[in-house]
């Protein structure tokens, strides 16, 4: 039976070729051009030298706790998140399972200054051509939804448009891979993408295969401050936090109580 990253992937794969079939793809080509991608990667290296760099995440939406966001405008929280502090922005683009949007990409690109990361399952070349039209710095790879051949292909693409790649893992051999590809800003999902399951141990006992020239990003699950100390006692530089900072009435006000080592409780 397919598991719930399998249905993803498939569904993104369909998505991304129906709307390369429309696209005017010159234009892209220009609008891509144009753009001149912040630097995602120095941002977080030069955030973490003086404390946690977070990034912070629009998310209306997601397979495992569906809408978490009734009233979403990613642009007014992006900015918002820039006033709290944080050092880039994950914007999630999937229509079908996060309620994103390509356009919540370009809104949000263009009202902050920091660094804004693609949130996708990215499965084809055109997406990361979607991407930096789009108005994204980075984009996010999964270990786990490629073969190496693919991995190497999707972030030369990445590379050709000058966009920095957050490559995400969950276990070991996972990690193993993405240093092996050279992969040099790698994320631990405590989400098991498969079962959607969250296990905080996961980003504890994962981070001691991640060499310390290496970006570490924490990602999921992390709901307060002493989440971010315990993680960066461990050894993380950044984080990406989605859930806790949506469903708080303020969350760029969140964000700042996070960075300023508040407990935040849960809603
Ligand atoms: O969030 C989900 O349910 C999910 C399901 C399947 C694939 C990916 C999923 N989430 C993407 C993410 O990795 C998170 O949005 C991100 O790490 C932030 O997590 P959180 O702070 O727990 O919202």
């Amino acid at each position: 039976m397919a598991n719930r990253l399998d249905e993803i992937l498939s569904h993104s794969l369909l998505a991304a070729l129906a709307r390369k079939e429309t696209a005017d793809i010159a234009a892209m080509e220009r609008q891509a051009n144009a753009r001149t991608a912040r630097g995602f990667r120095a941002n977080l290296r030069r955030v973490a030298e003086s404390g946690p760099a977070v990034i912070a995440e629009c998310k209306k939406a997601s397979p495992s706790k569906g809408v978490i966001r009734q009233q979403y405008d990613p642009a007014s929280f992006a900015r918002a998140f820039e006033a709290g502090g944080a050092a880039a922005i994950s914007v999630l683009t999937d229509e079908e399972f996060f309620q994103g949007s390509l356009s919540h990409l370009e809104a949000v690109s263009a009202a902050v200054n920091i660094p804004v990361l693609r949130k996708d399952f990215i499965v084809d070349p055109f997406q990361v051509l979607e991407a930096k039209a789009a108005g994204a710095d980075a984009i996010l790879l999964i270990v786990a939804a490629h073969k190496n051949e693919d991995l190497v292909e999707l972030a030369a693409e990445a590379h050709r448009w000058g966009l920095d790649i957050l490559c995400e893992t969950h276990d070991r051999e996972e990690i193993e891979r993405a240093l092996a590809l050279g992969f040099d800003t790698i994320g631990v999902n405590s989400r098991n993408l498969k079962t959607l399951t969250v296990d905080p141990q996961t980003l504890v006992e994962m981070v001691s295969y991640l060499p310390e020239n290496v970006i570490r990003v924490a990602e999921s699950g992390i709901a307060h401050a002493e989440d971010i100390e315990r993680l960066m006692a461990a050894g993380y530089d950044a984080f990406l936090i989605g859930e806790t900072l949506m469903r708080q009435p303020d969350p760029g006000a969140t964000l700042a109580l996070l960075l300023d080592r508040q407990y935040v409780s849960e809603v």
